[in-house]
């Protein structure tokens, strides 16, 4: 079985994933949200499995990554009545920022956040589409607690547990969670 969904919503929200082979590059299958974003069950579905995670975990503010996780982490946002903080790459944001550089997989990259927009221990809740190596979703969780946030979940819509990202994550004591898991890089 290529695909999982780790809850049961309405619609089989794997079937609405696209693969695109070899995207951005020989080797990776790109896993495409747009097909269920374009799917109005589809996304409320998908919102609705990550609103039932969320909620029990009562999180001051949903903070998502730039640029996939800011769609999912605003739908999550507003379906469970709280702010979204988004977690730029380097340079987008126009007021005082803070920032964490990371290592890709050819050379370093950075994510920045507005100073002061997460407030000292301040309940968070990290939302992105998809974990593959976990070194985006860490860097953000670091710079979160940086400034003195607790982390307390990062969420995701899939999960590629072949590159171990949800594993790097747990490792580093952030507790995270996918709703769907793909095979294969
Ligand atoms: O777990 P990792 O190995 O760090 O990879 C996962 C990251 O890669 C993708 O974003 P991408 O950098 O392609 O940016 P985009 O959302 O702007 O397309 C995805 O949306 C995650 O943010
Ligand atoms: N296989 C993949 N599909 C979509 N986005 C990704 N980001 C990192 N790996 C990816």
């Amino acid at each position: 079985m290529e695909a999982r969904m780790s809850s049961n919503p309405t619609s089989d929200l794997t079937a609405l994933i696209r693969t695109i082979p070899d995207f951005p590059k020989p080797g990776i299958q790109f896993r495409d949200i747009t097909t269920l974003l374009a799917d109005g069950d589809g996304l409320r579905d998908l919102t609705a499995a990550l609103a039932e995670i969320a909620r029990p975990l009562d999180p001051d503010l949903i903070v998502g990554i730039e640029a996939r996780g800011f769609i999912l982490g605003a739908a999550l946002a507003l379906s469970i009545g709280k702010g979204f903080v988004p977690v730029r790459k380097k340079g987008k944001l126009p007021g005082k920022t803070v920032g964490i550089d990371y290592v890709l997989e050819y050379g370093t990259d950075r994510l920045e956040m507005h100073e002061g927009q997460v407030p000292q221990g301040s309940r968070v809740l990290l939302v992105d589409d998809l974990i593959a190596t976990g070194g985006t979703a860490n860097a953000a969780a670091q710079l979160l607690r940086e400034q003195g946030a607790i982390v307390l979940m990062a969420l995701f819509a899939i999960d590629l547990p072949a590159l171990g990202g949800i594993a790097a994550l747990e490792a580093d004591g952030v507790a995270a969670r996918a709703i769907m898991t793909f095979d294969g890089h």
